[in-house]
């Protein structure tokens, strides 16, 4: 079988998306190979998702068509290192990497190629096939290579095209967004429990609601701020938290917090590529965090 897809780093994320190729039919099992040090992921790639693991990178790669670049950000560069010499010249890179620039892996391949590159931001709700991805394309990668990086996202994700650089505005709303959630729904556990539920009690009526909530916002409902105005009783108890919530300053916190996401999505690229940032930026930034 060709090898459609080679995945460098059978992570949690890789897991997600290969998942969706394959529920989606896109392309079969034996059209992929996954690379990845771990013998545990290697073990959860062969035995669970029924993809051939291996260990070696540069066997992963041979003959590949598309690679999925899929390790941590500061493992990029080693990663990048190890495949370069054996990747086919005509092979399409598509990373999910924060922070990594298409520049970046393009120069680090190197070789003389023009290497095309589209970058992407995903999100573990894919593994629920409601996930949501941003996709930029490198200066080399074609409209083609746009609709091919697509298609291996599309059975689990709604994907939107931007310019490479709303890609660190979009791991701080959708890439990292599900954490958000759920660390909401955490307080909410422990509020529950203070306020005298079981721990089961509370996790069952904070995950629930969480879930239907979230079912409520689709594209044909109203706006989350006309759903919440419907919760929201005058003066009622709905009104008496987020009144707290804002008096707190809780708006503004969401807010800068998420801003300091796509600061630390910008610094990433710095310290995965060191030299690349000026120092005054790198400072700049590391004093942002
Ligand atoms: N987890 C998330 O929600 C999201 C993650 N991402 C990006 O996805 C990438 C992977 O993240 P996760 O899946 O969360 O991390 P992970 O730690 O679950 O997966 C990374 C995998 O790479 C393997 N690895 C490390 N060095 C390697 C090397 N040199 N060669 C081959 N494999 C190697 C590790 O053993 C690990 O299994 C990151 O770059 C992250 O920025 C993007 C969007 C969302
Ligand atoms: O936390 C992170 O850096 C990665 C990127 C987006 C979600 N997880």
């Amino acid at each position: 079988m060709p090898n459609e897809l080679a995945i460098i780093g059978a992570g949690n994320m890789a897991e997600a998306i290969v998942r969706g190729i394959l529920r989606g039919g896109v392309l079969a099992a034996d059209q992929l190979v996954a690379a990845d040090i771990s013998p545990e992921r290697r073990a959860v790639f062969a035995d669970k998702v029924g993809v051939r693991a291996v260990e070696s990178n540069v066997e992963a790669v041979a003959g590949a068509r598309r690679v999925l670049l899929a390790v941590k950000p500061q493992m990029m560069k080693a990663a990048l290192e190890q495949i370069a010499p054996g990747l086919p010249h005509d092979a399409l890179l598509v990373s999910i990497a924060a922070g990594i620039s298409s520049g970046f892996i393009e120069r680090s391949l190197g070789r003389g190629i023009h290497w095309r590159v589209i970058r992407t931001m995903p999100n573990t709700p894919m593994l629920m096939g409601h996930g949501m991805v941003g996709l930029a394309r490198g200066q080399y990668a074609t409209a083609d290579d746009v609709a091919d990086a697509r298609r291996l996202f599309e059975a689990a994700a709604e994907v939107i095209e931007l310019d490479e650089d709303k890609l660190h505005a979009v791991t701080a709303i959708s890439g990292s967004g599900p954490a958000y959630f759920f660390f909401l729904v955490e307080q909410m556990i422990k509020a529950g429990v203070e306020l005298g539920l079981s721990r089961e009690q509370a996790y069952r009526l904070a995950t629930r609601t969480a879930y239907g909530a979230a079912a409520m916002m689709t594209p044909d409902t109203d706006s989350p701020e006309e759903l919440r105005r419907k919760v929201t009783s005058p003066n009622g108890t709905t009104h008496a938290a987020i009144t707290h919530m804002e008096q707190a300053g809780l708006p503004a916190i969401v807010v800068e917090a998420l801003k300091a996401a796509d600061r630390r999505s910008r610094n990433w690229g710095c310290e995965a590529v060191p030299g690349s940032c000026s120092g005054r930026l790198a400072v700049f930034l590391d004093s942002r965090l």
